[in-house]
């Protein structure tokens, strides 16, 4: 293969996804396609299959249809970070990898994520959001041309969120692979994606790239429009935004 095929390969191609549990089926006929450096977020309702969607993207799970053809296997990251308890964390970051220079490589990536100092420390010790940072560093170790974001910053509260979001980002300016990032939150969808997709109905029911020439406000209404959030009326709006006299 040439080097500009290897480089033009996509991050991912979907075609025709099915994946069944017993006699429901739960993605039908889905196509998707992530370039390699594109950041792609996915949204839908709960319930309408995005975790499955991910799951069969990560090889984790058996698919019952159609093709998932990803380069290299992919890395994910989950809501809960996983981490081995017994394990120090430049050991959790290690896992899976050779052996030989694994320290080195694991505390490069410690270092990344703003933990470069707590190689021989222990999960415990470690706040929610600093486990997630360390996922995240187990995840790029494996250098991922797909990187699959399972809700990871659910469980967070709002700064470390807002925190985790910015690092996430830099991170994936940096390392370039294709993200797929699972969210219920349409703000986080617009502050990090090239491209948002909806899910509907076991497949991709609407898709918005992020340009630039579109402001958030106006993404966000007709995302939420899609996802069948009513629009607060004009007056409530205006409401909301005029400063109010102090009695
Ligand atoms: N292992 C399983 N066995 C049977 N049904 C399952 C299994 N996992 C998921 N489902 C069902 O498949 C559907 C899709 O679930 P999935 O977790 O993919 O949805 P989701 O969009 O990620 O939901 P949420 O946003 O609430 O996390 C749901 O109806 C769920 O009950």
């Amino acid at each position: 293969m040439s080097l500009s095929v290897v480089a033009n390969r996509p991050a991912v191609a979907v075609r025709g996804l099915v994946r069944r549990y017993g006699a429901r089926t739960v993605i039908d006929g889905l196509d998707l396609e992530i370039a390699r450096g594109e950041f792609v977020a996915l949204l839908g309702e709960s319930g309408c299959g995005k975790t499955t969607l991910l799951r069969a993207l990560s090889g984790l799970d058996p698919i019952d249809g159609g093709a998932v053809d990803a380069p290299r296997r992919p890395a994910v990251v989950f809501q809960e970070h996983r981490l081995l308890p017994w394990d120090s964390l430049w050991r959790n970051v290690s896992l899976g990898q050779p052996e030989k220079g694994a320290r080195e490589r694991a505390a490069e990536a410690l270092a990344e994520v703003g933990l470069g100092e707590r190689l021989d420390d222990w999960p415990r010790n470690l706040s929610g959001g600093q486990s997630q940072r360390v996922a995240l560093a187990r995840a790029l170790v494996q250098e991922p041309e797909l990187l699959l974001l399972d809700e990871p910053f659910a469980a967070l509260d709002a700064l470390t969120r807002l925190k985790m979001q910015a690092l996430v980002k830099e991170l994936v300016a940096r390392h370039r692979p294709g993200v797929l990032l699972v969210t219920h939150d349409v703000d986080e969808a617009i502050a990090l994606a090239d491209r948002v997709l909806l899910m509907r109905d076991g497949a991709i029911a609407y898709e918005r790239t992020l340009d630039g020439a579109t402001t958030p406000d106006a993404v966000r209404g007709e995302l939420l429009a899609q996802l069948g959030v009513p629009a607060p009326s004009r007056r409530a709006a205006d409401a909301a935004s005029t400063p109010q006299p102090v009695a």
